[in-house]
């Protein structure tokens, strides 16, 4: 593998698996390692992959990322990493996924906003981890075996709500949208307005998109995610840094500029936040801030 790929489509997963003479979903264990190379964890030094088949056939990966001089809360789990990773690129279910190290509480919580969470299957990879009676022949176990009588997304929402996962639009807008500013300026506000527009924040209806752009003018974009318990919630700079890690890559100083959409009157707010991870990680970086409705 050259560049990382972060998505590999159907026909490389069949090819990859047909060439190994297992079955797509007994390829996911084995992408795991070459997974974890792609970890960035420069505090702990302690790789996580995440490997996921989604139900368009794609697999997609996560990896864990660490930004020293940061509390550790600011850290991206592989496993967030990867549903990151499905919603950027408009992936509707996970069902299966293998990973390095058990999922910790957190991530446990984190994959709840997932319809029908329960039922997702996960195979743990470390050949440490304790054999589970619970375990399905092929060693995959259902997440509700590891997260039983879990609060989630039902707890709080109506049943039919759509979940992270799901298509939805927050129908926001900006009033100003070009004003009188450079075209960069007017396509990094679009892409962010566009990625609010998909933010997952149904519990504070906060919602909140960033774009970054990086030195030779490649644009990435993520949202905020929320979790029914509050905390494993992920901001939307972590969800932008996903984009870049998995589509351009290279240092963090290499992103030079950086605008947050979200609504002027929001009770969670994401603009200090994110201008605090920005500055630390790319102290050059422009940073603006612009307020929608
Ligand atoms: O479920 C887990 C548990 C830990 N980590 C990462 C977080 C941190 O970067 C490192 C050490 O905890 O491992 C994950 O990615 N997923
Ligand atoms: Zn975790």
């Amino acid at each position: 593998m050259d560049k990382p790929s972060f998505v590999i489509s159907p026909e490389e997963a069949e090819s990859a698996a047909n060439q190994l003479g297992v079955s797509v979903l007994q390829l996911l264990p084995s992408l795991v390692n070459p997974a974890k190379s792609f970890a960035r964890p420069p505090i702990s030094k302690f790789h996580v992959g995440a490997v996921g088949l989604g139900s368009s056939g794609r697999i997609f990966l996560g990896v864990n990322v660490e930004f020293p001089g940061l509390p550790l809360h600011h850290s991206i789990h592989a496993e967030q990493f990867l549903v990151t990773n499905l919603t950027l690129n408009g992936e509707r279910h996970l069902r299966n996924f293998a990973v390095s190290a058990a999922p910790c509480g957190h991530c446990r919580q984190f994959l709840q906003e997932i319809r029908d969470a329960s039922e997702i299957r996960l195979v743990i990879t470390d050949p440490n981890a304790t054999a589970d009676p619970d375990a399905d022949s092929d060693g995959f176990l259902r997440l509700g075996s590891i997260l039983p009588h879990r609060f989630g997304p039902e707890d709080l929402l109506e049943k039919d709500f759509p979940l992270i996962l799901e298509h939805h639009d927050n129908n926001l807008t900006i009033s100003d949208l070009d004003p009188i500013s450079n075209g960069n300026t007017v396509e990094l506000k679009r892409t962010a307005l566009a990625a609010a527009n998909r933010s997952y924040a149904p519990y504070s209806l906060c919602p909140s998109g960033v774009a970054l752009v990086d030195c030779e003018g490649k644009v990435y974009r993520g949202w905020y995610m929320e979790s029914a318990a509050y905390n494993p919630s992920l901001g939307p700079v972590q969800a932008a840094l996903v984009d870049y890690i998995a589509n351009g890559g290279g240092g963090y100083e290499r992103i030079v500029g950086a605008v947050v959409v979200e609504k002027e009157d929001a009770v969670v707010r994401q603009e200090h936040t994110a201008r605090l991870l920005i500055q630390m990680i790319s102290p050059k970086c422009d940073f603006s801030v612009y307020h929608c409705h």
